[in-house]
């Protein structure tokens, strides 16, 4: 007699998941190596930026009380008493009606308070001595880059758990973070199960196909931040694979296996695990593809079995298995993005569980319109490669029209959502 698997709904398996939350050790890593990290410590400033009032232009620094009868009829004359470039201080104090050539990022002399760009100035030389003058008048604080108009000492920049993207990468450097903390990577370990996988260097055979899904597996892996072991394939031998997975499960954090989840003759996870002693959190989920999406716990790790069809292996990783890795960096909104969009075409497949289509999003005027990215089979491969979403099409449902509001979440945005989960828009025919 079969076992009849009882499904629960994607939302309860996506609790049952994340109760086995953990938090990623922290690391130093070069600020070279640091894009792309999560940040495991709030970044505050420890000086303002800029940290000296400076000239945003190439001109003279000057007096501006200087400058007041300046006009066409009557320009005023300053001695340039000095120059400086970016990185140099003019060490004298500035008199009367004189003048310091300054270029783009060099402090403001000590008596300046006003800086005229070298296209409003006259210069010429009497007797060996340099000159400038100017037609106009410039108020105090004329062109002049304060101090800590950027950014103010003690100001929390950015916050524990954000993405270095390169603008912090930016603000890292700026304040001399040679090592930042980050969230030291999660270990994926990846295990491809079945007897008819070549791999991709191998020649195809009557009844094999080659092993996509440990492929797209590891680039969802390292998308979503964390690091990759691969492990192979499984052997026939059920010893041999409980052995395997035993191994596997001491090296990583988090065990994935794709294929052999279901009830198969050769489906061989379901009694690894019992073999293992590992609780299964749930084996049927109401969702497609991914019905058959398989989670265990072993002394705090999980092992995510993922089914061996290529788009429910996709969508079973990025509901259950990106979360966990998202949430082990601090992160406070590890989920897919949720959005809105239109639908761009109809989809008349009835939905008697919750249907999570391969899309893709686009921007239409200013709207997000999302249309279905190919074949919709749990066994398709191809609908993968363009897909940046999926459409979330709640279970019960008869189908969708063009210009229907259907929820999407986004495979592609780094912000991510806290909780997707809730009040899935249900206005199918
Ligand atoms: N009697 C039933 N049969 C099936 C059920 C069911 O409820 N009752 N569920 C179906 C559903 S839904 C799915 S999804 C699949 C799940 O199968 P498994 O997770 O056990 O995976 P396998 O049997 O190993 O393989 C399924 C399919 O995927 C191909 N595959 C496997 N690994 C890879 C890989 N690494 N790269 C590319 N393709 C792979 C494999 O050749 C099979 O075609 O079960 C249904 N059956
Ligand atoms: O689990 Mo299967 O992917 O529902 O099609
Ligand atoms: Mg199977």
């Amino acid at each position: 007699m079969v076992e009849k698997r009882q499904p629960i709904p994607v939302a309860e398996a996506v609790h049952r998941v994340m109760d086995y939350a953990f938090q990623a050790k922290k690391e130093h890593v070069p600020l070279t190596q640091a894009h792309g990290r999560f940040l495991a410590q709030a970044i505050r400033a420890d000086h303002d930026v800029p940290a000296f009032d400076r000239s945003p232009y190439d001109g003279y620094a000057i007096r501006s009380v200087d400058s007041k009868e300046a006009s066409s009829q009557h320009p005023v004359r300053f001695q340039v008493v000095g120059e400086i470039g970016a990185g140099y201080v003019f060490e004298d104090v500035v008199g009367d009606h004189q003048a310091v050539r300054i270029m783009t990022g060099a402090p403001i002399p000590q008596g300046c308070d006003a800086v005229v760009m070298l296209e409003l100035t006259h210069t010429f030389e009497e007797n060996h001595q340099k000159y400038m003058s100017i037609k106009r008048p410039f108020e105090a604080g004329s062109n002049i880059s304060y101090r800590g108009e950027d950014i103010q000492k003690g100001t929390v920049l950015i916050e524990q758990g954000q993405t270095i993207n390169p603008g912090v990468m930016a603000l890292l450097a700026t304040f001399g973070y040679e090592q930042v903390p980050v969230y030291r990577k999660a270990v994926i370990g990846v295990i491809a199960t079945g007897s008819e996988l070549l791999e991709p260097g191998e020649s195809l055979q009557p009844g094999k196909i080659r092993n996509s899904n440990a492929y797209m597996i590891m680039a969802q892996i390292e998308r979503a931040g964390a690091e990759v072991k691969y492990f192979g394939k499984f052997s026939d031998d059920l010893a041999l694979c409980i052995d395997h997975v035993e191994k596997a499960l001491q090296e990583v954090d988090i065990l994935i296996t794709t294929g052999g989840v279901s009830v198969g003759d050769y489906d061989y996870l379901p009694a690894i695990y019992e073999a293992i002693d590992a609780k299964v959190l749930f084996n049927k989920i109401a969702m497609r593809p991914g019905s058959v999406t398989t989670v265990a716990a072993r002394n705090g790790k999980l092992l995510f079995g993922l089914s061996g069809n290529p788009s429910a292996c996709y969508v079973g990783f990025e509901l259950f298995v990106r979360p966990i890795i998202r949430s082990a960096y601090g992160h406070s909104q590890p989920h897919l993005r949720r959005e809105q969009a239109i639908l761009g075409a109809d989809f008349t497949k009835p939905n008697p569980f919750t249907r999570f289509v391969r899309a893709r999003i686009d921007y239409e005027k200013g709207k997000l319109v999302t249309v279905p990215s190919g074949f919709d089979k749990s066994s398709a491969v191809s609908s993968l490669a363009t897909a940046n979403a999926f459409i979330v099409l709640p279970g019960g449902s008869r189908g969708y029209e063009k210009g229907m509001q259907v929820d999407v979440l986004l495979l592609e945005d780094l912000q991510g959502s806290e909780w997707p989960w809730d009040n899935i828009e249900k206005s199918y025919r």
